[in-house]
């Protein structure tokens, strides 16, 4: 392997077993196929010193959808022919909802191993290698007021998480970053250069290693500045403007100046020089999303028309915030589409 990663990756990749995805979807009492492999709750900094939420979810397009097919060994990454593209997800939920996880990318990422299992491969459809999703340290809220984190603290663990992938030679080249809410803003981050956050290049510090940046970002629903919000509510969110601000501070701090220092549309610099890639980002919103404003999009793509280096495609959705996630098929219906694009 190229860049193989240290005995510590691998023993944490091996303490969580493979199981069974199944389609549930799929009608019929206790036959639904095997559609997938996941592993739940892998965690990605070295065992011992990873917190509870410092750990990812991962899937694998089953090479044997039959329902007694037998699971691949727990230390074993069983690779796809042909390789294909792998598809990272970083769940919303204002950096401090507890119930809102990696999990919550399971309806899209059923509907995409249905996808990637059930058509013939040809020249062109995408072939996807895998999916992952990541849960980072939250801030605290009313619920879960023992979350302690706060920025850089979210940011870390992505790219800590990024970072364990590319170890084990996953995210080796034409990759895909997606987010929800704030993970499109932590996915937005991540192709920016960690001194940004004061991180080192190479993080995570237990066991340095480069982190590797995608070919395409996808914003689904993204907070892309929180200041601008926070001052001008849009017509309709102003009710919000308290709320806002509250997990705002409760994520970065009081300082309103931070808080534009770290938002894409609004931080400082031509950020997407720092990406080195293509530069491709896809912006989705719904116009009848409760809480998040289609002007969040609006003022993203102006910043990033703005960056030359930078390419922007918008693209249709709808229904309420977290129905997108919840519900899945358009979430993976854009993935796929994106995919099949690279
Ligand atoms: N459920 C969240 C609220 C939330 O997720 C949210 C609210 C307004 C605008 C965006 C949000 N989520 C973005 O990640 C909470 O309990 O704080």
């Amino acid at each position: 392997m190229p860049t193989p990663g240290s005995s510590a990756d691998w023993a944490a990749w091996a303490s969580v077993p493979w199981t069974r995805q199944t389609d549930d979807d799929s009608t019929g009492a206790g036959t639904a196929a095997t559609i997938g492999w996941r592993k739940t709750g892998v965690p990605y900094l070295p065992l011992g010193t990873a917190g509870a939420q410092q750990t990812l979810d991962l899937w694998l397009p089953a090479a044997d959808t039959s329902p007694n097919a037998p699971l691949p060994a727990a230390d074993s990454l069983p690779r796809r022919p042909g390789g294909g593209t792998w598809i990272v997800f970083i769940h919303g939920g204002a950096w401090r909802d507890p119930l809102i996880t990696a999990s919550s990318f399971t309806p899209a990422a059923t509907n995409l191993l249905r996808r990637a299992t059930t058509t013939t491969t040809t020249t062109t459809e995408p072939n996807i290698a895998g999916l992952v999703s990541l849960n980072y340290r939250l801030s605290p809220h009313p619920a879960a007021p023992s979350q302690t984190a706060r920025h850089p603290d979210h940011i870390a663990d992505v790219l800590a998480a990024l970072a364990f992938l590319r170890r084990l030679d996953i995210l080796a080249a034409g990759w895909i970053l997606a987010g929800h809410s704030c993970g499109a803003t932590l996915a937005l981050q991540a192709v920016m250069s960690p001194a940004r956050w004061g991180l080192p290049v190479s993080v995570p510090v237990p066991l340095p290693g480069p982190v590797p940046k995608p070919a395409v970002v996808v914003g689904f629903s993204g907070l892309y500045d929180l200041a601008g919000f926070v001052a001008r509510p849009p017509a309709g969110y102003a009710h919000l403007r308290e709320a806002y601000r509250a997990f705002t501070a409760g994520a970065f701090g009081p300082d309103e100046a931070v808080w534009r220092a770290v938002c894409p549309a609004t931080c400082e610099g031509r950020w997407v020089r720092e990406w080195r890639a293509r530069g491709m980002v896809v912006l989705v919103q719904s116009r009848q999303d409760t809480l998040v404003p289609y002007q969040q999009l609006e003022a993203m793509r102006a910043r990033l028309e703005g960056e030359e280096a930078a390419e922007v495609r918008v693209m249709e959705a709808g229904g309420d915030h977290d129905e997108i996630w919840q519900e899945g098929g358009r979430m993976a219906e854009v993935l796929w589409e994106v995919a099949g694009d690279l």
